[in-house]
């Protein structure tokens, strides 16, 4: 019902070209239907294969010439008032001035015309001699109560066929809530697929419709959608952001969204288990995880950086609620000089999108380096907090021996984990998991079992990145110390 209000008054308010970027043309065209009739004007939809039709009523298929030029120029000289569709006709407006022109001349004539042209393509590149006289209109999504209904109908429609179906209530109102955003076809589309996967509607069906919508509306492939998230299980340490993260697990968390938790930075040294922090705060709180990888955004199509992330973080508003992973953020923003401004625009359009965003987007930003990171993002209230993940002390390190053999099979209970621990001394979690996979090459190869001795010389053949960059890390430390929270404890 609003489409059609909403729609009637962009036609009546004298507008000579209506764009609508949409998948939906059939929808598209029900609506203009019922626009046209409130309106009382005839309606006319054009494609190149069909050519122009009379569609409002039954009049029989009036075929006229489907050459976009001819057609533009039937529409100026024809005295038949009406609204008139052209479907996918972006192709015929680049590189096509004679087009372009008609367009215009057809827009410059509304007043004795009164034609009107609606515009209905998957995307349209507006030429810029006719912006001006159009109007954008965007076909409403459905909301939670709409795509509920979808749901069900699609339950309806299996049953219909005689299958037997398990359908949980509870999560058909979570699937309903992870369909936001998508078009009433997609949504269909989605829920059906998930009926009839495993002919049932549980929360196992959550994960592939969140895969699923997010390959929709993803045209880019700027953001990453990762499969892999984690568990806080398989952390050790990061004592202090697990604590934080619990008591804001968002079903425990108030329901105003003003006071949602908004975003943390993890600053730390490379392999001290920031991007593994980020992965498991999805897991944690059961959402999708979205990775933007800030070097990717600027070498996908040079340019065009800006434009693509806020492509990213409408794409993210748009899989809400879910964690938006930024990783190595300072690569996005410590440009300098030398980029021509395009990285105070892109921290611009990130610290807007922080203050502005209305939608359950938890960001977990992750960096190494301080000093490309500019003060603006570190000040107080922009992030809810900012951790500094340090190298793991001797309890952790035992901790994340003990997760790695675990993982690989390997039994370290006849091990002596004080001594691994003391011998990994300033490694990073990443080391220590480098050094046991080497360990079990090297017995492998030598057909032994692994055992103490070829862990601790592995361990003593490896130069950690705290050696090779102490001051670096000094120098962070000595940073974070005061202005950060120790994420471990
Ligand atoms: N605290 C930890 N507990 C368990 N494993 C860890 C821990 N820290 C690091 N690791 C291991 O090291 C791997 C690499 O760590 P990760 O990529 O998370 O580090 P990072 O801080 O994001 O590094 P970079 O800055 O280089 O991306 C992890 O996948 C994990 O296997």
């Amino acid at each position: 019902m609003q489409d059609i209000r909403d729609l009637t008054s962009v036609l009546r308010s004298n507008t000579p070209i209506v764009v609508i970027e949409t998948y939906e043309e059939h929808r598209a065209i029900e609506l203009l239907k019922k626009v046209s009739s409130v309106l009382y004007q005839p309606l006319f939809s054009w494609s190149i294969t069909q050519g122009l039709t009379r569609v409002d009523r039954a009049m029989g298929v009036q075929k006229f010439n489907c050459e976009p030029a001819d057609i533009l120029g039937q529409i100026k000289s024809t005295d038949q008032q009406g609204i008139y569709v052209l479907c996918d006709f972006h192709p015929f407006v680049e590189n096509a001035p004679k087009n372009v022109r008609l367009l215009k001349e057809i827009a410059l004539e509304y007043e004795s015309l009164k034609h009107t042209l609606v515009l209905v393509s998957h995307a349209f590149e507006i030429p810029p001699e006719i912006k001006r006289y159009c109007a954008h209109f965007r076909l409403s999504l459905p909301n939670g109560a709409q795509l509920q209904n979808l749901i069900y109908e699609q339950v309806d429609k299996v049953r219909a066929e005689g299958v037997m179906l398990d359908v949980d209530d509870s999560a058909v109102l979570k699937l309903a809530e992870n369909l936001k955003g998508l078009t009433f076809d997609d949504a269909r589309r989605l829920a059906h697929k998930a009926i009839v996967d495993d002919g049932a509607i549980t929360h196992s069906d959550i994960d592939m419709v969140n895969k699923g919508k997010f390959e929709l509306l993803d045209m880019e492939g700027i953001l990453q959608f990762e499969y892999d998230t984690s568990d806080f299980s398989q952390v050790a340490g990061l004592h202090n952001l697990k604590q934080w993260l619990k008591h804001r697990t968002p079903s425990t968390c108030t329901q105003n969204l003003e006071d949602q938790p908004k975003g943390i930075l993890l600053l730390g040294v490379q392999g001290s288990g920031k991007s593994l922090a980020a992965k498991a705060v999805a897991g944690m709180w059961q959402r999708p995880l979205l990775r933007l990888d800030m070097s990717a955004l600027y070498n996908k199509y040079i340019g065009e950086t800006e434009k693509n992330l806020r492509h990213a973080l409408e794409l993210a508003d748009l899989m809400s609620p879910c964690v938006l992973w930024i990783d190595e953020i300072e690569k996005g923003l410590g440009g300098g000089s030398s980029d021509d401004g395009v990285s105070t625009r892109i921290l611009g359009t990130i610290l807007t999108w922080m203050a502005e965003r209305k939608s359950q987007v938890f960001m977990v930003a992750t960096a190494n380096d301080i000093s490309a990171l500019p003060p603006e993002l570190m000040r107080k209230g922009r992030m809810d907090e900012i951790f500094f993940v340090d190298l793991p002390d001797d309890e952790i390190r035992k901790a994340i021996f003990l997760i790695h053999a675990k993982r690989r099979g390997l039994d370290l209970s006849k091990f002596n984990l004080a001594e691994l621990s003391n011998a990994s001394q300033g490694f990073s979690g990443a080391e220590i998991e480098q050094a046991i996979i080497s360990a079990i090459y090297t017995a492998r190869a030598s057909e032994l079992t692994l055992d103490q001795g070829l862990l601790i010389d592995e361990l003593m053949k490896t130069r950690p990145l705290s050696v090779v960059m102490r001051e670096k890390l000094d120098a962070l430390r000595k940073w974070a110390s005061g202005r950060t929270v120790n994420a471990h404890k």
